[in-house]
């Protein structure tokens, strides 16, 4: 698959190493850390559309649904608490992902894992259980403070444990498990929303703990990585640990490799400062507009509210919430394509690509 090759394309070098089940474990765990973010991401939207979720929590809203019979559903899901409900999960997970940053490079990745799956776990537990509205509120909070943790710390993870000829790909593979995760919420979204109790919505929120339950088991049994470890000066554990994951005995080259970079960055005296010179302008332009227009697309809007939105524009209950579902398989469809083809069409193909598409789509 997609970038490395066998090589790290900046020193030109192939490190031996092998798919251990070291190697395989931390997959199933990223991956689930992609999934829950995805979960989380595409299940409130159709938790909202749900008669027995708004009856219960939003019956202001619920009143304007039932009365109102017209197809013209337009602003009838118009409450701040509603929508709080849903964009808490971001907004947490900002505020959290700032502290994450700093627990992850301190104290290590594993345990900023950690903290990720006990927030989730807590997050999915009080959702599920929900009896009144802060429930919800509080449990989409931690769950976006678990986001702010994992999100840091499980593809930095992923790629410090991974051998290098595997690198790219597994880190891709978070990004897909985002799209599956959203997926699978879609999808479990229609199926509960048919429980004839209405009871439905605390599956779909409560579901979250399955993924959850296995970060938090996963960064207990997994190792930290041997970056990590160098960069809190336990050289010789993370020598003998870097052989039991690569699964040969031959890891100077990479081992040596990895504490001359650790030196390096520890000599950096004004990170900050050292990128706004005017070399890495370009790389800081990039790192920042990239993502900024990814999200400015407004891609959430529809992965977080497809099913209110097929609504309002008249689809009925069992059709939006099977529009969601579409629009998320798309989703994966559109990822397992790009990732197919960032090698063989390279990355500038698929910007103008993918570009040209949204813009035409907005505009029409
Ligand atoms: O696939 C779309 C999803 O991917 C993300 O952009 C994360 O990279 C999410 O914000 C979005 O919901």
């Amino acid at each position: 698959m997609p970038a490395v090759g066998g090589f790290d394309k900046g020193t030109g070098k192939a490190y031996p190493g092998n798919l251990t089940p070291y190697v395989t474990v931390t997959c199933v765990v990223a991956a689930m850390g992609g999934l829950i973010f995805g979960y989380d991401i595409g299940i409130s939207g159709g938790v909202t559309s749900m008669a027995p979720f708004l009856r219960k929590f939003f019956p202001s809203v619920y009143q304007k649904e039932a009365l109102d019979k017209s197809t013209n559903q337009y602003c009838k899901f118009d409450s701040e608490t509603l929508t709080l409900f849903t964009s808490s999960l971001y907004l947490a997970a900002l505020l959290s992902s700032l502290v994450a940053s700093t627990v992850t490079r301190k104290f290590g990745r594993k345990l900023s894992m950690l903290f990720g799956g006990l927030l989730f776990c807590s997050g999915a537990i009080i959702n599920g259980a929900a009896k009144a509205v802060w429930m919800l509120i509080v449990g989409r909070i931690l769950l976006g403070f678990g986001i702010g943790f994992a999100n840091q710390s499980v593809p930095l993870y992923l790629s410090e444990m991974a051998p290098y000829k595997y690198r790219g790909a597994l880190n891709i593979g978070f990004q897909l498990s985002i799209t599956i995760g959203i997926l699978v919420a879609n999808i479990l979204n229609y199926f509960f929303a048919k429980i004839k109790g209405g009871w439905g919505w605390r599956l779909s929120l409560g579901g979250a703990v399955v993924p959850a339950l296995i970060i938090t088991v996963g960064s207990l049994v997994l190792p930290d990585t041997p970056n990590s470890m160098i960069e809190r000066g336990q050289h010789e554990e993370a020598k003998t640990k870097l052989r039991r994951i690569r699964g040969v005995d031959d890891v100077e080259e990479e081992f040596n490799d990895l504490v001359v970079a650790s030196e390096a960055s520890k000599l950096v005296e004004h990170p900050w400062r050292n990128l706004l010179q005017r070399k890495y302008r370009p790389h800081l332009t990039m790192a920042i507009l990239i993502p900024f227009f990814q999200q400015l697309t407004g891609i959430n809007v529809i992965m977080f509210y497809a099913p209110v939105l097929f609504k309002t524009i008249g689809f009925a209950d069992d059709a939006s919430l099977m529009s969601a579902v579409i629009t998320g398989g798309v989703n994966v469809l559109a990822t397992i394509v790009s990732i197919y083809g960032v090698d063989k069409w390279g990355r500038r193909f698929l910007f103008l690509e993918g570009g040209t598409q949204m813009l035409i789509c907005q505009v029409t």
